[in-house]
């Protein structure tokens, strides 16, 4: 696949992935894929059950069962010294070396009107979503860029930080207030991250002078349509029927597709990783002040996309008024609010 003149920028054979949410949908298949390639793999999430599972499987499609290994850490990521304790773990269990990518893939949705979920929940959606990828991007940076004197660094190679975000990200959409704020912060600190890590990575450069990080690192988020996983299952049972009409567009893709294209997009380099066209068109509307992957189709893509918002912006305003004005007042699970007279 790469032939002359193009250089894989995701090698993973021999290299040791640890996958946040890795014991379903997109970060199980994720997981599994990396074992095919050749990499080792540890998932992290907090059920044991469905973890061990995915270890088994691991075995069965790794490329080289004989020499990759594969294990398992049961964590709740929304406590931050759990992050710092599951980095410690995979660094020991890989002979002192700490993990070459990681993956932040826990997370899952609670949908419904901004006014009918409580603010309980939608706290804990910040901790679900948000801390549990900015917790472990802490965890590992703070690895990753400690200074090592020129005398202790060695041959490392480049190292990988990758979010997963959602194009909720990119474009509002009534329902998800709970959610997408929270994976709008995921961005916002992707993009910070982006930039911060270059001034390591020119450190990096003078490591046989000056103390400087043990490797190069790049950061990369990926920003999935819906994934038919069993977190989407669960969210489907209590969304609002508004929601569902106006996400009509979205065709969810299988964890496997998504999963093989975020792999295809990594090896290629990219930064903000979209995983079908309605997502391309999302991203270019809101590109903003983020590093592109390839200037002139990006800049191309961004003029499209936003003649197209002029359009679809309205449109989903003008849904959900024309909701309201047929259907009144209905919850987020299609309940009457209206307080009936006796
Ligand atoms: N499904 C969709 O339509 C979309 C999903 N996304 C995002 O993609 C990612 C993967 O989603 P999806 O494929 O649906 O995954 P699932 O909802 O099917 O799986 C979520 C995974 O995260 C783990 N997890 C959840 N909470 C925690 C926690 N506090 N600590 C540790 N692990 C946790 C779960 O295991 P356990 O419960 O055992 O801890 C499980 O392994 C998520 O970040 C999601 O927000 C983005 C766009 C669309
Ligand atoms: C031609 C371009 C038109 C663009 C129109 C916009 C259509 C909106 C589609 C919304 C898709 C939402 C997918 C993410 C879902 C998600 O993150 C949750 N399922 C969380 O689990």
């Amino acid at each position: 696949m790469f032939g002359f003149g193009y250089k894989n920028e995701f090698p993973v054979e021999g290299r040791t992935v640890l996958i946040t949410g890795g014991s379903d949908g997109m970060g199980r298949a994720l997981a599994v894929q990396l074992a095919g390639k050749g990499a080792h793999v540890v998932v992290v999430a907090r059920t044991i059950s469905k973890l061990q599972s995915t270890v088994d499987e691991l075995k069965h499609k790794a490329l080289n069962s004989m020499k990759q290994r594969f294990s398992y850490i049961s964590a709740d990521l929304t406590d931050a010294a759990e992050c710092d304790r599951v980095v410690a773990e995979v660094t020991s269990w890989n002979d002192g070396s700490a993990p070459d990518i990681v993956f932040c893939c826990a997370g899952f949705c609670h949908p419904g009107f901004f006014v009918d979920v409580p603010l309980s929940v939608q706290r804990q959606q910040m901790d679900t979503v948000y801390w549990t990828a900015a917790n472990m991007a802490h965890a590992t940076l703070r690895n990753w860029l400690a200074p090592v004197p020129p005398s202790g660094q060695m041959k490392n190679p480049r190292r990988h930080l990758i979010f997963t975000c959602s194009t909720l990200a990119f474009t509002p959409i009534a329902g998800y207030g709970p959610y997408s704020p929270a994976k709008a912060a995921i961005r916002s600190l992707s993009d910070t991250l982006s930039q911060e890590i270059e001034m390591y990575n020119g450190a990096y450069t003078q490591r046989h002078r000056n103390p400087a990080p043990a490797a190069d690192v790049k950061i990369h988020t990926v920003f999935p349509m819906g994934i038919l996983s069993p977190g989407f299952d669960n969210e489907q049972k209590i969304k609002p029927e508004l929601t569902k009409m106006l996400e009509e567009s979205d065709k969810p893709q299988t964890p496997e597709e998504v999963a093989q294209i975020t792999l295809s997009a990594l090896e290629r380099g990219e930064y903000l990783i979209t995983t079908m066209f309605v997502g391309h068109i999302m991203k270019g509307s809101a590109l903003g002040p983020s590093p592109r992957n390839a200037i002139v189709r990006d800049t191309l893509l961004s003029w499209l996309s936003n003649l197209v918002f002029l359009q679809v912006i309205p449109d989903l305003r003008n849904k959900a008024f024309n909701w309201g004005k047929a259907n009144g007042l209905l919850n987020s699970q299609g309940q009457d609010q209206t307080v009936s007279s006796p």
